[in-house]
């Protein structure tokens, strides 16, 4: 063993109940190999945003970024060696993942769709009562349709429109590298990537992907189409999926509207209640982007969403939206919400750090809440969670775990 290596122990687990000692230089070796891995990632997203902003045509760079095989080789490697040598130990690795997995198991598993849909079902009736009896009027004098409707009609379509029942939850998850969802039982897992870094994931282009009529087949036979697919996928059907994930995939995009194509996307292949789960890296504190985070709420709610959980860690913001509705708001020209969908490497000249402990601030706090506020301006989507909770006085659980919906 190297000398130098004695110097400063570390105390490191290796079996339960033994500690080894680690030296300082193994430690330092690890610090400089994970530096050097995350620089690698770094500069594919640099490099990309760079030629976006002197090119300005996406589709050319982008058909050239994935024409170099080289680069994108050699960031498939050092994602899977972070995500296997070093994110592994770290809670926000490891974390992200099972926070995920821990949204689902709640919402599909414990009851929280069946509350959600409780809730919507409750306001869809009492949106039915108001607008067809007369004010104050009685119960008994309702006409029957009405009651037939609140009662039985709409119940029926909830149950019909669950999208899912039991049985493996069905999880597409874009930008998946190295497959970290394929672990766990309760998924049937779709993992794919433009580099897959292991055999597991399809080859695909999500912003190129084509989407198809949804299939009209029984949940098993969903389930074996699923698991016969094979690499490259170019099309998928619609409406096929439970749950889509993308982890740390939209800042991969030079500009917003990259981004929005992608939640699009992941709307139609979301069965109705199916969760979009969107992971973003940010290691600024807790509130410095808040109105960053409103923003893309309104945005992506505009598709078809309504939020349903949020949770900063140290490193980035956890978002899980669910499809409330098949249609995607009609006025998305005026409102300009692909640029919602921004992140301050957008804005940021000098480079900036994405997966480190400081994000450099390249524009002051002013200026980017003056940015914002330009957004904020815009009324509520249809679906904010904010003015109709507060107003009937019930706060659910998952609002007032979301300290974004505290603050404004
Ligand atoms: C920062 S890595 C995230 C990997 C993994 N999801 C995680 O959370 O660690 C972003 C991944 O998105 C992939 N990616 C980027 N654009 C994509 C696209 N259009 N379609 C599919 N995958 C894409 C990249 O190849 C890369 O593996």
């Amino acid at each position: 063993m190297d000398p130098q290596d004695n110097a400063g122990l570390e105390g490191k687990e290796t079996e339960p109940g033994q500690v080894r000692a680690v030296t300082s230089g193994e430690g330092q070796r690890k610090k400089l190999e994970q530096e050097k891995l995350s620089g690698v990632v770094k500069n594919v997203h640099r490099k990309l945003r760079k030629k976006y902003r002197e090119v300005g045509d996406f589709d050319k760079i982008w058909r050239e970024h994935c024409e170099d095989e080289e680069t994108l080789c050699e960031y498939a490697v050092a994602m899977k060696n972070l995500a296997d040598n070093h994110w592994a130990k770290s809670s926000e690795g490891e974390g992200r993942i099972e926070w995920c997995r821990s949204v689902c198991q709640e919402y599909f598993l414990d009851g929280g769709m069946k509350k959600m849909l409780e809730k919507d079902e409750k306001r869809a009736r009492l949106a039915i009562a108001m607008s067809a009896t007369p004010l104050n009027a009685h119960w008994n004098s309702a006409p029957q349709n009405v009651v037939n409707l609140l009662f039985c009609v709409i119940p029926r379509l909830l149950v019909k429109r669950m999208g899912y029942q039991s049985g493996k939850i069905r999880l597409l998850d874009v930008g998946s590298c190295f497959n970290p969802f394929l672990k766990f039982d309760e998924f049937l897992t779709v993992g794919i990537d433009i580099v897959p870094a292991v055999e597991s994931v399809y080859k695909c282009d999500f912003l190129n992907l084509q989407l198809q009529q949804p299939l009209q087949l029984a949940r098993d036979a969903v389930d074996a189409f699923l698991k016969q697919l094979r690499s490259p996928i170019d099309a998928l059907p619609g409406e096929l999926f439970n749950v889509v994930v993308f982890s740390l995939l939209l800042s991969y995009f030079p500009s917003p509207y990259q981004r929005w194509i992608c939640c699009k996307k992941a709307h139609e292949l979301l069965t109705l209640n199916g969760l979009l789960l969107i992971i973003t890296p940010d290691s600024s504190h807790q509130n410095r982007h808040t109105l960053m985070m409103k923003s893309w709420k309104i945005a992506v709610e505009s598709l078809g969403f309504k939020r349903y959980k949020y949770v900063k860690f140290s490193h980035m913001h956890l978002m899980a939206f669910r499809k409330v509705s098949l249609k995607t708001t009609s006025d998305l020209v005026s409102r300009n919400y692909p640029e919602m969908l921004y992140i301050p490497q957008d804005f940021n000249y000098l480079e900036e750090e994405e997966f480190s402990d400081v994000l450099i601030p390249a524009r002051s706090e002013f200026e980017e809440d003056q940015l914002v506020c330009s957004f904020m301006e815009l009324p509520d989507a249809p679906y904010d969670s904010d003015s109709g909770e507060s107003q009937t006085g019930s706060v659910p659980v998952q609002e007032l775990e979301d300290p974004i919906l505290l603050q404004t």
